[in-house]
Formats: structure tokens, C-alpha cells, sequence
């Protein structure tokens, strides 16, 4: 399986020369014979609510895993703050709070605790974690769930602790996989406004999302990612190109796939 190129780099989303939050440089990752993601560039500019969005297997999650040191590309750099994740972790690494897809979390832990142990692993002090995983615990509603296990926490309740988990050392950056998913409206309202308050105070959210309405919504830029490639990123407003960021998507990455061949699926 050859590597494919790197692709020609977009135009920046953003006009001036401050350091990007994030930016990616020819990042590449092939498993087997798929190309999961085809030597992108990206740049997220600081102070940016930044959207990720693109069908299933488009690349997302394996881009985000790169970027956040979780996962070693083949080719290419992902820099933090202009500092390269893999090249320098230790400095990296505590600049990002990260809510990738699946994470295993020590979940024979309570949820406070668990929330703790993250703070403490990123310097707090024992005090000062617990005194911010009681906060985010009880904002995030799960304050009712006590001392129960993380293991027994239904999939909303498990996204909102990892969510807690990514922002208890207050970091620069927050990088989310799907982080609305499975969690029900008041907690996601609750979750929207954690976020615009993050951004508003100088932070910089990246969220992957297959709900245009949310990322159209909330993100002031958006990339659309497909097959491993990215299609368009820039303002929501560049991107949406006029339209709605939901016929934007279909118009660049296909249309709905016809249900030919179901007729049997009927009562
Ligand atoms: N560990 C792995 N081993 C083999 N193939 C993988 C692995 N992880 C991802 N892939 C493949 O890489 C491609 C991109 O997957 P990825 O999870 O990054 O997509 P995604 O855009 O996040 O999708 P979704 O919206 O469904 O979460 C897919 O074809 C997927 O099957």
C-alpha cells in the first residue's frame, strides 16, 4: 500500500499571523488497505469553535486521535500551540483536553473520584481537583449518581464524566469526539454553554459532529472531511457557502443514497 500525497494546502481560515491553536501538516494514517486519512492539512485557529464534520469512516476520529498524541501517524506533524505533539508530548500534551471516541476510562472509579484522579494527573492538588470535579460534577447533573461506578454510568452519563475528565486542569484547547451523543437536551443545552463560555474566554474548541444543525449553530469555522480527505474548512459562513451547512454537506460529500432494493421492508 503506497502512502498517498500529501494534500495541496488549503487556504488558512484565518488572516492573521498568530500561532494556530492546532494545526496539521500532511497527516497521514493508513490501516491495511484503507487510507483512513490522506495527508491533510489543517489549521484551527486560536479562539476558534471549531467544527469537524463527515460521513461515517471519513477520517474524523482517526485525525483527532493523531492530532491529541493518542495515535502515531505514518506521515506528517500535528502541532499544538506550534509545539509538535510528537515530537514533545510532555509540553504538548497538558495544553489539550481531550473526549476521544471510546475512551477507557478507569471505571471502577465514582465519577468525582475519577475526575480527581484526571486533575491530579495534570498537577492539581488533591484539594484544588477535588474541589473542581464536585463543581463540574454537579453543573453536569451527575451529582445524583454519588458514589456509584463509572462502569455502571449509562453512555450519556459516561460522555458527560469524560467530558469533566477534559476540562478539570482548565486546559488551552478542548478536543471533543462527538460530544452531544446519547446525552439528552438539558444536559446538552448545559454542555453548549460550558463551551461558549470556554471560547469566549480566549479557549479554542474542536468538536467532531454529525449534526449539522449543532456545529451550524455553534462553531464559528467547520472542516468537511471525506474518505480520509478534507473537502472544505474555513468560516461556517465560507463553508455554508450561502446555503445551509446540511446542503452544503450532501452537495460536497453526495446526496441521500437511494433505498432501492428495500421494497421488502414493509408491513
Ligand atoms: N484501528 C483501525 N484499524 C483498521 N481500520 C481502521 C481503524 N480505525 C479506523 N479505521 C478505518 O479508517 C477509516 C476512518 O475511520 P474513522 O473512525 O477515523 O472515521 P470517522 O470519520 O471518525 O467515522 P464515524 O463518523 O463513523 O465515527 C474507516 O475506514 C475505518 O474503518
Amino acid at each position: 500500500m503506497t502512502i498517498p500525497e500529501a494534500q495541496a494546502p488549503l487556504p488558512a481560515p484565518h488572516s492573521h499571523s498568530e500561532i494556530p491553536a492546532i494545526e496539521l501538516r500532511g497527516l497521514t494514517k493508513v490501516f491495511g488497505n484503507t487510507v483512513a486519512v490522506a495527508g491533510i492539512n489543517l489549521i484551527i485557529p486560536k479562539g476558534s469553535f471549531f467544527g469537524v464534520v463527515g460521513p461515517n469512516g471519513a477520517g474524523k476520529t482517526t485525525s483527532l486521535n493523531m492530532a491529541t498524541g493518542l495515535l502515531i501517524p505514518d506521515r506528517g506533524t500535528a502541532l499544538i500551540n506550534g509545539v509538535d505533539i510528537w515530537a514533545d508530548p510532555a509540553q504538548a500534551k497538558p495544553m489539550l483536553g481531550i473526549m476521544p471516541d471510546g475512551l477507557r476510562l478507569f471505571d471502577r472509579l465514582s465519577g468525582p473520584a475519577l475526575v480527581t484522579y484526571f486533575g491530579m494527573l495534570r498537577g492539581l492538588s488533591k484539594a484544588e481537583a477535588e474541589e473542581r470535579a464536585t463543581s463540574l460534577v454537579n453543573v453536569l447533573g451527575l451529582a445524583e449518581a454519588g458514589n456509584k461506578l463509572v462502569v455502571d454510568y449509562s453512555a450519556g452519563m459516561t460522555k458527560k464524566i469524560s467530558l469533566a475528565c477534559a476540562l478539570v486542569h482548565n486546559p488551552d484547547i478542548l478536543v471533543l469526539d462527538e460530544p452531544f451523543e446519547a446525552v439528552d437536551p438539558i444536559s446538552a443545552a448545559t454542555i453548549r454553554e460550558i463551551l461558549n463560555n470556554f471560547v469566549s474566554k480566549g479557549g479554542t474548541v474542536i468538536l467532531s459532529s454529525h449534526v449539522m444543525e449543532t456545529v451550524q449553530k455553534l462553531c464559528s469555522h467547520v472542516a468537511i472531511f471525506s474518505h480520509g480527505r478534507v473537502l472544505a474548512a474555513g468560516t461556517t459562513e465560507q463553508v455554508a457557502a450561502g446555503q445551509d451547512l446540511d446542503t452544503r454537506f450532501a452537495e460536497l460529500v453526495g446526496g441521500v443514497k437511494s433505498t432501492e432494493g428495500l421494497e421488502w421492508l414493509r408491513h
